[in-house]
């Protein structure tokens, strides 16, 4: 589904958008991570934007961190295939918008998600070769208590939600490709960019690879 012009560095090669999906217990640091992680690869990679149930955080922006819908107009989208995943989290309800990812893979950008292990089985269920995936893992149980904490944005009671539902969240990690322990933000920025950077050259990424390389052939044999 997702072949597209392609970028900087493999222009000649045709490469295939990606899609990178980051999960993790809630407070390990996806949204954290995802932002550093925009910032420093610019236009070659887009968020998708989730559509979600949940009400809006103080500060959080429509369209931006999410698209905050009603029950109604999130089950008309899930109904009208108009999702390309879906799942029930802490008793909201998220979903990844088909349109907007298709038309982002299409362009030749790769698209960063941030999603629960439901969404990330879909999708890899769905489009196996292009999906990468990395469970982001915090150093302690104390940490990610620690981190949810500090965040300051739930409740008391959300907060506790989130740390019990935390071990079944965690017991998915094995169905990752890649697993980050968010020690430091700066070492897993790294370890991400690491991990982008080579599975954007993995070598059936590469469309073009076959008539690039038989051209090599053929120059190389006008050369000798
Ligand atoms: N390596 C780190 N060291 C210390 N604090 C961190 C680290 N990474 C993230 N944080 C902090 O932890 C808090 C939770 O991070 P963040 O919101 O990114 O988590 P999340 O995984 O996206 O959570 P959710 O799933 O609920 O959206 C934030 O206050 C963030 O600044
Ligand atoms: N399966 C999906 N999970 C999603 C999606 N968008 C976000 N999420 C996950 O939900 C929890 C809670 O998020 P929060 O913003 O309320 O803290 C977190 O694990 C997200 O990764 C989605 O579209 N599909």
């Amino acid at each position: 589904m997702s072949e597209g012009p392609a970028q900087t560095g493999d222009a000649s090669l045709g490469r295939r958008g990606l899609l990178l999906v980051l999960s993790s217990p809630s407070g390990a640091g996806k949204t954290t991570l995802s932002r550093r992680l925009l910032d420093v690869e610019g236009s070659q990679l887009s968020m998708s934007i989730s559509v979600t149930t949940r009400p809006p955080r103080p500060g959080e922006v429509d369209g931006q961190d999410y698209w905050f819908v009603s029950e109604s107009t999130f089950t008309e989208m899930r109904e009208g295939g108009r999702l390309l995943e879906w799942a029930q989290v802490f008793g909201n309800l998220y979903g990844t918008p088909r349109d907007s990812v298709e038309a982002m893979l299409r362009t030749g950008h790769d698209v960063l998600f941030d999603i629960d292990w439901q969404g990330a089985r879909q999708l890899a269920e769905k489009i196996a070769e292009d999906v990468v995936r990395v469970f982001v893992l915090p150093p302690t149980a104390a940490a990610l208590a620690e981190r949810l904490e500090r965040r300051n944005q739930d409740s008391a009671s959300v907060v506790a939600q989130r740390m019990a539902q935390a071990a079944d969240e965690i017991s998915h990690w094995d169905e990752y490709d890649y697993v980050i322990v968010n020690f430091d933000v700066e070492e897993s920025l790294a370890e991400l960019r690491a991990i982008l950077l080579a599975e954007r050259a993995r070598r059936q990424r590469l469309k073009g690879l076959p008539d690039f390389v038989a051209k090599l052939h053929k120059d190389l044999g006008k050369a000798v």
